[in-house]
């Protein structure tokens, strides 16, 4: 069986095959400021008839807001108002605007972990994969029906194993990885299957880059992205779930079936660059060097940890951002800012003219602040490039890894960070 299988035998109380239908038990339900207030109108829908309206289990749902914080709107924060009501109701946990991005926040706060099935309605909560969950992203009326009964149905999916094996260069990292892999089979090139990542390459990757290549799956189309639970996995769960040791039982067994399995030496990749406007228009940096970009946005659930931002400070040393080039940088969550606080970061970003705010997305959705505006370039750490992404339709966003993101703050157009 693969993991997934394993995964939805478990949550349906049945030994199950890709394929089958299973109407399945939800380990773990979470849901932000954006489609948090549809899917609780759906919740109060569904339970219009019954006396006591109350979720299936509390301790089970996780609300954040991340989207749109502070409120920068009327609008944002009559949903903060309203989801933290439920909250408070329902005794569900409520992260408040000051925790940071649901897909940092799920894992750093213990509430992930190997063998569980995930649901949230974010289509990154495939991000979870890389702590060997099966972690996926629903709409928020299938969410409204998760907060009633505990219970969803789905496809088990099939599973393509990606095999990446090699050591990478100096300054190529997770981020140009999945770039590759997405650009290579296409945006619909794992549709609705589990994308497994295995080989020496994954395995030699801390949690943090790990979580840059679940977070992506959903960019070829993945239900999921999957990577086993090791001693790396071990080490990071026992900081944060007591008592945590290692199931043996949740990985892919040998001859699991695969709908195909995909193999890639990553010895010499380049750094890589998604062009606008697809996440799978994907070309080595040397195909884009010189472009000029406006701003560079450093942050998102994809690159917004402690160890992308330390890439970026360190490529960055005592040097000024590039006239004319607006450098934001937005740590994923509170822990993360406070590690990057406490390293000295901070200050060395406002010395050099950058913009440092709180946790949260930022300008990643195009629905905050940071917007880009006509005809403007924008260089990104996050996930989508899609047309008007991050502000303007008629602006261009371009994805990258932290590496190639600072290199490029130091010369104004995007370059390679293995030249610096
Ligand atoms: C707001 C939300 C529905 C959306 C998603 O599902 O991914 C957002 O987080 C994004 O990254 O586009
Ligand atoms: S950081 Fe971007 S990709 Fe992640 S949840 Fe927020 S808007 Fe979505």
């Amino acid at each position: 069986m693969t993991i997934s299988e394993k995964i939805f035998s478990k949550a349906s109380g049945k030994t199950v095959k890709a394929g089958e239908f299973v109407l399945a038990n939800i380990d773990r339900a979470m849901t932000h400021d954006i489609t948090g207030p549809l899917a609780v109108e759906g919740f109060y829908e569904i339970m219009r008839d019954k006396e006591e309206k109350k979720v299936w289990d509390p301790s089970k749902i996780v609300i954040l807001f991340d989207h749109q914080v502070p409120a920068d709107s009327l609008n944002a924060a009559a949903n903060h108002t309203m989801l933290r009501k439920f909250a408070k109701e329902q005794g569900i946990i409520n992260y408040d605007v000051y925790e940071g991005v649901c897909h940092q926040v799920m894992p750093e706060k213990g509430h992930v972990k190997p063998g569980d099935l995930v649901v949230g309605s974010d289509s990154h909560t495939c991000a979870y994969g890389s702590l060997g969950a099966f972690s996926t992203g629903i709409g928020s009326t299938d969410m409204a029906a998760v907060f009633a009964s505990g219970k969803l149905w789905f496809k088990v999916p099939e599973t393509i194993r990606f095999e990446v094996n090699g050591k990478l260069q100096k300054n190529v990292y997770s981020k140009d990885v999945i770039l590759h892999l997405i650009g290579d089979v296409g945006a619909e090139g794992a549709r609705y299957q589990a994308a497994e990542y295995a080989g020496s390459t994954v395995r030699t990757m801390p949690i943090s880059e790990r979580m840059t290549v679940s977070n992506m799956a959903i960019e070829m189309g993945g239900k999921a992205g999957i990577i086993e639970a090791d001693e790396v996995t071990e080490k990071y769960l026992q900081e944060r779930i007591p008592d945590f040791k290692l199931d043996p039982h949740w990985k892919s067994d040998e001859g699991a079936v695969y709908s195909e399995v995909r193999e890639y030496d990553v010895s010499k990749l380049e750094p890589q660059v998604a062009c606008p406007h697809n996440v799978d228009n994907v070309k080595p940096v040397g195909e884009v060097e010189g472009t000029k970009v406006d701003q560079i946005f450093v942050g998102s659930c994809t690159n917004g940890r402690f160890e992308d931002i330390e890439v970026v400070a360190k490529m960055m040393g005592d040097e000024p951002v590039a006239k004319d080039v607006r450098l934001l940088i937005i740590p994923a969550s509170r822990t993360e800012y406070m590690k990057v606080l406490k390293a000295g970061y901070i200050e060395q970003f406002m010395e050099a003219g950058a913009i440092v705010e709180s946790p949260c997305c930022g300008p990643c959705m195009g629905g905050s602040f940071g917007l880009l505006g006509d005809g403007e370039v924008g260089l990104a750490t996050s996930n989508r490039n899609f047309k008007g992404r991050e502000g303007s339709p008629q602006s261009f966003v371009y994805l990258s890894s932290p590496a190639t993101a600072a290199a490029s703050a130091l010369t104004g157009e995007i370059t390679d960070p293995r030249k610096i």
